[in-house]
């Protein structure tokens, strides 16, 4: 089954690839009567769009959205949402030197291996392009799961290359190219990005996603663990390599005595295990992190092979991220949105309506 597909309720499919005419989704099982602005997604897919700053890709896509059906004077109907985004800068003839060519760190090798036929423009369907009808879809999830049950789901820049970031204030986030919420790195941000396309390098990141106020009871015991779920829709992005729930990695070097959470009647009394215990939500904020690969399209010259088996040098060209983590923000909060919302969805229609409140802190 072509695995274009994500979640069992709150459906979302994509179609597109990153020089073609369009890219589109098909969003399943949004519930009726939600009140959505066109001027929303835009915001969420202006968050994402490639060529707003020198510190991105200097595509310049507009990623106008339109809605084709789903939605009727600003209100949902519960009907299939269609929306589509055209592409309009693609420039295909930037890429005429990789028709035979595999790059080394993406996705041309294992791409070709599998279906023995290739859009070379660009990444094809293999481009980050495509989570542009990520973040449109998500914006549905977001909108419902803020409106309904006051959920908020973001996401920040924590890291790029050694350069931490902690979270001073959310309310930067969204007034810095960088998705970086503390004000003092920014300027160090932006020399190492601008000392990275002197050097024509780039460098990999970290983003943390936050949800506040998710109910607890979301999520399965076995397979479909919430945690589960998250990952597999975080690792679904393009270029991520790692993900931690809470603790994460660090839970190696830790005693049982300092990780588990001590539970009063009030809630929990730390949040080591992110807001999910045994696949399930427990009321506490669900923290993940995830970490992204360095961009592989750099135009420094490496050796590979060609569709002939030959050795070959190249050096790419095409217009490329210097440090893809940066735009992977609203993506991940985009795909958080999407397995937060088909979960309390499936809790719905599993165990009825949603009393339990997430603890309050
Ligand atoms: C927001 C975003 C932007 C990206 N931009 C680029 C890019 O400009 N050039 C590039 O080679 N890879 C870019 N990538 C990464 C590739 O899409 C990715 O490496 C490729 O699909 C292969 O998948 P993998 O790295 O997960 O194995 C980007 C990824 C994201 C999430
Ligand atoms: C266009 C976008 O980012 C692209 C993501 C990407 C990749 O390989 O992932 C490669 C570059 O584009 P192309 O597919 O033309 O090579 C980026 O510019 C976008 O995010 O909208």
């Amino acid at each position: 089954m072509p695995g274009n597909t994500i979640g069992h309720i709150f459906r979302v499919h994509t179609f597109g690839e990153s020089h073609g005419v369009s890219l589109g989704c098909i969003i399943d099982g949004m519930p009726p009567g939600i009140k959505i602005s066109k001027k929303y997604i835009q915001n969420e897919l202006n968050r994402r769009k490639p060529g707003t700053s020198q510190y991105t890709t200097q595509r310049r896509e507009m990623d106008k959205i339109n809605i084709l059906s789903g939605v009727f004077n600003g209100i949902t109907t519960g009907t299939s949402i269609g929306l589509t985004i055209d592409n309009i800068d693609q420039r295909s003839q930037d890429y005429n030197n990789l028709k035979n060519i595999f790059r080394p760190g993406h996705a041309d090798y294992t791409y070709y291996k599998k279906y023995k036929v290739r859009d070379h423009r660009g990444g094809g369907r293999s481009s980050a392009r495509e989570t542009a009808m990520r973040v449109a879809a998500g914006a549905f999830a977001k909108q419902y799961l803020k409106n309904i049950y006051n959920i908020k789901i973001r996401g920040y820049l924590s890291q790029l290359g050694s350069i931490k970031c902690k979270l001073k204030s959310w309310n930067i986030i969204n007034k810095n190219p960088f998705f970086c919420p503390d004000i003092n790195k920014i300027e160090i941000l932006k020399n190492k990005i601008k000392e990275l396309k002197k050097n024509k390098n780039s460098i990999g990141a970290e983003i943390t996603i936050i949800c506040n106020n998710v109910p607890s009871g979301l999520g399965e015991p076995v397979f479909d663990r919430l945690d589960a779920d998250l990952a597999h829709a975080l690792m679904s992005i393009n270029a991520v390599k790692g993900i931690e729930i809470g603790d994460g990695f660090s839970v190696i070097n830790q005693l049982g005595s300092e990780n588990r959470d001590e539970i009063s009647k009030t809630g929990f009394l730390s949040n080591h295990s992110g807001g999910i215990l045994g696949g399930i939500s427990n009321g506490e904020p669900i923290i993940a992190k995830i970490a992204l690969k360095p961009t592989s399209s750099i135009n420094i010259p490496i050796n590979t092979i060609n569709k002939n088996n030959e050795n070959v040098n190249i050096q790419i060209k095409g217009r490329h991220d210097p440090c893809v983590g940066i735009r992977a923000v609203p993506i991940a909060e985009a795909m958080t949105a999407i397995i937060i919302m088909d979960h309390l969805l499936r809790f719905q229609s599993q165990c009825g309506k949603i009393t339990q409140i997430s603890n309050k802190k």
